[in-house]
């Protein structure tokens, strides 16, 4: 029913990364599952999850790996909920939350997902629970997701309110540049990947996102996405010290 990359794009960028990159995941996972519990002394710092989307191959995976490599430990992606059996050497609760059919349904039942859909027979989900445990051990959750991700976590209760980050190509031409030189694209997965440009183009245009960022020149880009954090980042790294890690 789905190819496998266009259902990919339309999850939250844990869930592609936990398929796709799965050294990224680790590693960030490791960052988040290395946190201390909290004494009820502390005071509980509550970061606000950001929404980055865009057309597929507008910068959206460099900028953001720019930021993980300028502030370690800062970030952390959510894991994914799927009734898939695990792979050899994946770990529940790390790798995925591997569930039953029955308790997906469960979650889905109690509008505990932001989002999920069905994929080769399975089933995969980003929980807001996952989200929001990000949230409350101090670390920013960075949601890489298409269009529709976007509209179903606007329409979410999730808490704390998520920052919607739209990433523009500086034009057609230049995203179809870069998605070529990526080298990662058949003829017919590139065509599918600009199809989908103008929708979220258009969407975008609806004012749907608090900030539009055009990547063009990279550095220029990146600064006014770190401008844009960069408050809750210093929160971040505080509070990160004040912990001693
Ligand atoms: N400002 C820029 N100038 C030139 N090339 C860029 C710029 N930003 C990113 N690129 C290049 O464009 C290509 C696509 O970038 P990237 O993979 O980050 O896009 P993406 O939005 O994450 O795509 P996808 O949604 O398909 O994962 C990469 O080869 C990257 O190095």
């Amino acid at each position: 029913m789905f190819k496998s990359i266009a259902l990919l794009r339309s999850f939250p960028t844990a869930f592609r990364i936990s398929e796709l990159r799965p050294l990224l995941l680790q590693q960030v996972f490791n960052s988040a599952a290395s946190q201390p519990a909290r004494t009820m002394s502390q005071q509980a710092l509550s970061v606000r999850p950001i929404v980055i989307s865009g057309p597929s191959g507008t910068g959206k995976s460099t900028l953001v790996n720019k930021l993980l490599a300028e502030f370690p430990g800062c970030f952390a992606f959510s894991i994914s909920h799927t009734t898939r059996n695990p792979r050899p050497g994946e770990v529940n609760g790390k790798d995925y939350h591997f569930v039953t059919k029955e308790e997906f349904v469960k979650l889905v039942e109690e509008n505990g997902f932001l989002e999920h859909a069905q994929f080769s027979g399975n089933m995969y989900g980003t929980s807001k629970k996952s989200v929001r445990d990000i949230s409350s051990s101090g670390q920013l959750c960075v949601l890489d997701v298409e269009i529709n991700g976007v509209k179903s976590i606007k329409q979410s209760d999730l808490s704390p309110k998520p920052r919607f980050i739209f990433i523009k190509p500086p034009s057609m031409e230049e995203l179809r540049r870069r998605l070529e030189s990526r080298g990662t694209e058949t003829e017919e997965s590139l065509k599918k990947r600009l199809d989908t440009t103008k929708e979220a183009m258009d969407y975008a245009d609806t004012g749907a996102y608090d900030h539009v960022i055009v990547n063009n020149e990279l550095d220029v880009a990146y600064e006014h996405l770190k401008g844009i954090l960069i408050e809750d980042l210093h929160k971040i790294q505080g509070d990160k010290l004040k912990k001693g890690q």
